[in-house]
């Protein structure tokens, strides 16, 4: 079975971005670029990474914006040949079905349902009451129904979500092993728990990203799954 984590590689600088890649490489599945990277190096920084350390790459833009908007960024993206692009289910059907039909067919579009980094008073607070869980499956029910190949969610979350959507691509943020610090995540579970309750692709960021032997950290994650 091929390595299920992904790399968050949330660094500023490209340079620091590739040599962390490289140190890794051998015992992470594929590398994971967000906003932080992609605002400050876009295309050239991505394809930078994606030939240096021949990976399959996670372009996690997060899109939420109206269908015509969101499905146009996707087709500007297509040339960097993504394995994985991320929109916000809140954006709604149109939007998520929009992104879809715009995406390569490589691509593997995953909804993110509610941030691990909150918790049921965090969503209490944007006017949505009921826990975590039923928000999670119901925007997932929804993103399945978009035709998206799955969503984002924490590994609170993943084992019910797969129970009613069995083929299904989950990716799942939040992964703390154990002793780890937090953070700012607040919905958290160790990669393993992940691992068996059914997710496909584990991110994992700081853990390894800020370890003082970055090596040693991913290799003692691997070895947990
Ligand atoms: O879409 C994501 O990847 C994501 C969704 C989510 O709900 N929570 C979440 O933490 N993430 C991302 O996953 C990574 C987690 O990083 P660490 O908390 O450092 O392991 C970050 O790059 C986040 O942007």
């Amino acid at each position: 079975m091929s390595n299920p984590v992904y790399l968050a590689l949330d660094l500023p600088q490209l340079d620091a971005a590739r040599d962390l890649a490289m140190k890794v490489r051998a015992h992470v599945g594929g590398l994971k670029l967000g906003l932080e990277f992609f605002c400050a190096h876009g295309h050239h920084g991505v394809l930078d990474i994606a030939h240096a350390a021949k990976l399959p790459i996670f372009l996690d833009l997060k899109l939420h914006d109206i269908p015509n908007t969101v499905a146009s960024a996707m087709q500007a993206i297509n040339t960097l040949e993504p394995a994985i692009v991320t929109v916000h289910a809140s954006g709604g059907r149109a939007m998520m079905e929009d992104a879809k039909a715009a995406a390569g067919e490589n691509t593997r579009v995953v909804a993110v349902t509610m941030l691990t980094s909150l918790d049921e008073r965090d969503l209490a607070r944007t006017g949505i009451e009921g826990s975590p869980h039923d928000h999670v499956l119901r925007l997932a029910d929804l993103a399945h129904d978009a035709g998206l190949d799955g969503i984002v969610c924490s590994g609170q979350e993943v084992g019910a979500v797969h129970k009613q959507w069995k083929d299904g691509f989950f990716v799942v943020p939040g992964l703390r092993p154990a002793g780890a610090a937090a953070g700012d995540q607040k919905r958290t579970v160790t990669p393993r728990s992940a691992r068996d309750d059914g997710a496909s692709v584990l991110v994992i960021g700081r853990p390894i990203s800020r370890a003082e032997d970055p090596l040693a950290a991913a290799r003692a994650i691997e070895a947990t799954l």
